[in-house]
């Protein structure tokens, strides 16, 4: 990443949400500077999903504000955002090429269905239904989707949950080659993945904000004698005070 082309590209200021009773998000504020790959991390029911809805201008906040691209959101950027969803639509016998072509057609990029298939490398599965693809294909397709339109900002919802290692990883690099000229904000609980792949980081815990910056600037400022494993680890457990496994969270030496 070059830090001399850095620009502020998504800030929150005092986001609150609540459902009843619930406060999804506290008075969460943060700033992501670009391009690069900015991991949303926390446990399940951290807020990381009502965020992500937040940003892409599908939920109302309570209470606070956010900028993309610096500005206000209004009216909001939509060819500037690519987003993966959790659950991207699976339409019953749509191959791969017809939902390439569909959302080619969406962002009105001309071609952009051979530009999906060979960034997803699915050109020998062109022809099969999405909803027959395997995860780790299926991830592919719906990434390089998101990126048709050529964003300079993409939103993506733990795009390599239920994956195995080996299309986690294939996967990861296709992330780290879009993150290149992009801002990926990325949510996961998994705390290899963002020490893998994140130049930044977000710790979300309860709805609040426990710590972001880049992942360097996380990782130096863990003591010494708390340093035990991957540097995203330590750092997650050092400012919020428990690790996560599975989604869930639990205290550091209480998982087996
Ligand atoms: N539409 C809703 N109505 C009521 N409560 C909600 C709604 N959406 C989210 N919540 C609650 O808000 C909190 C945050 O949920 P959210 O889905 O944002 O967490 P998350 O970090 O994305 O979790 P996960 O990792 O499991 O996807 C949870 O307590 C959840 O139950």
């Amino acid at each position: 990443m070059n830090e001399g082309r850095a620009a502020e590209i998504v800030a929150a200021v005092g986001l609150t949400k609540r459902f009843g009773d619930t406060v999804a998000l506290d008075d969460v504020s943060f700033a992501v500077e670009g391009p690069g790959l900015c991991a949303v991390l926390g446990p399940n029911g951290a807020g990381k999903t009502t965020l992500l809805d937040i940003l892409l201008g599908l939920a109302e906040p309570t209470r606070g504000t956010f900028r993309l691209f610096g500005d206000a959101p209004r009216p909001y950027p939509r060819r500037r955002v690519g987003v993966v969803m959790q659950k991207e639509a699976q339409i019953e016998r749509v191959t791969a090429r017809e939902y390439a072509e569909l959302f080619s057609a969406i962002y009105g990029v001309r071609g952009g269905e051979a530009r999906i298939l060979a960034r997803a490398r699915l050109e020998h599965r062109a022809r099969t239904a999405v909803t027959r693809l395997s995860g780790g294909e299926a991830a592919r397709l719906f990434i390089a989707t998101a990126v048709v339109h050529d964003p300079a900002l993409v939103f993506l919802d733990e795009p390599t949950a239920h994956l195995d290692p080996e299309n986690k990883r294939l996967v990861g690099e296709m992330l780290r080659e879009i993150a290149e000229e992009r801002t990926l904000l990325m949510t996961t609980h998994d705390l290899r993945e963002a020490d893998a792949l994140a130049d930044r980081l977000l710790f979300l815990v309860g709805g609040r904000v426990r710590a972001s910056g880049t992942k360097a600037e996380l990782a130096r400022a863990v003591p010494e004698a708390e340093r035990r494993g991957l540097p995203v680890e330590d750092a997650f457990f050092h400012f919020c005070a428990i690790e996560i496994h599975e989604g869930q969270a639990t205290r550091r030496g209480a998982a087996t």
